[in-house]
């Protein structure tokens, strides 16, 4: 935790998929640098929609995201993208592209240039095992050597941000570690991680900060003794306790 500037300012007065069909109301966060911040809430909460929102996918967006640090008070959906890396609970893979190519694409999306892209995968290959497979399909791979390919496409960009959806489901646990060491290693040069996950444990343990969504709206923020306070809870309370306290009580669903 710290009290350093924001890195990023999210404030989304109304997103969604659809005009007059608002999916999210009245969502304001910030991020720090270095930190991790973990968006939290039940299935069908407004997580990835949060998410889309912040990548410049959707169709339906009035809000504001800042850049503090950068000086900026408002940027436009599109640019955030650049700054953004994500890394997707299902891999998006090209069936057509080696492993290789799709690291090219990557790379010429985000004007990195072919020597800055030899520089930064040949470590980032050999950390996920994938350094053998480079000329191979990633469509054949296994899931999970198929997210490992998300992972390097990700940390290729050095972006400002990261997020992270459901990175504890379907890597095993080596390649889970191997995730979490890159991910403080890119912290300490000041980006920051957003992480979505169900898995309530490992969020308490990882987690500076916390962002409950529920029904398109922000439940609770702040950190383990902020959301015990907003769920009326002691201390020592769980993550998970406060978690059930806030989405399933006084809450009309
Ligand atoms: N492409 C879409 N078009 C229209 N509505 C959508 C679309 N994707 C999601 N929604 C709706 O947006 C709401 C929030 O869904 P979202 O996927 O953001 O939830 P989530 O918190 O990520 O859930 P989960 O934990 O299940 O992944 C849901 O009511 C869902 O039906």
């Amino acid at each position: 935790m710290n009290e350093q500037r924001p890195l990023m300012e999210v404030e989304i007065r109304e997103a969604g998929y659809e005009s007059g069909k608002p999916i999210l109301r009245d969502v304001a966060f910030d991020i720090r640098p270095g930190e991790r911040v973990g968006l939290l809430g039940p299935n069908g909460a407004g997580k990835s929609t949060i998410m889309k929102g912040l990548l410049g996918q959707l169709p339906h967006w009035r809000g504001t995201v800042a850049w503090p640090g950068r000086g900026e008070a408002g940027v436009r959906q599109r640019e955030m993208s650049s700054r953004i890396a994500y890394i997707p609970e299902q891999p998006i893979l090209y069936e057509r592209f080696t492993l290789w190519e799709h690291l090219q694409l990557a790379a010429a999306v985000s004007g990195i240039s072919e020597a800055q892209l030899r520089e930064r995968s040949a470590p980032l290959l050999r950390r996920f095992r994938l350094d053998r497979a480079r000329h191979d399909y990633p469509i054949r791979f296994s899931k999970g050597m198929q997210q490992k390919v998300m992972l390097v496409v990700a940390f290729l960009l050095e972006p400002e941000l990261f997020l992270v959806d459901e990175p504890f489901i379907g890597l095993d646990p080596a390649a889970v570690m191997e995730l979490l060491e890159a991910l403080d290693e890119e912290r300490r040069r000041g980006a920051a991680v957003l992480l979505t996950t169900h898995v309530l444990d490992s969020a308490e343990r990882l987690c500076d900060r916390f962002v409950l969504v529920h029904a398109g709206g922000v439940a609770a923020k702040g950190t383990l003794p902020d959301i015990r306070a907003a769920a009326g809870s002691p201390d020592g309370t769980p993550l998970f306790d406060c978690f059930r306290a806030l989405t399933t009580e006084g809450t009309g669903s």
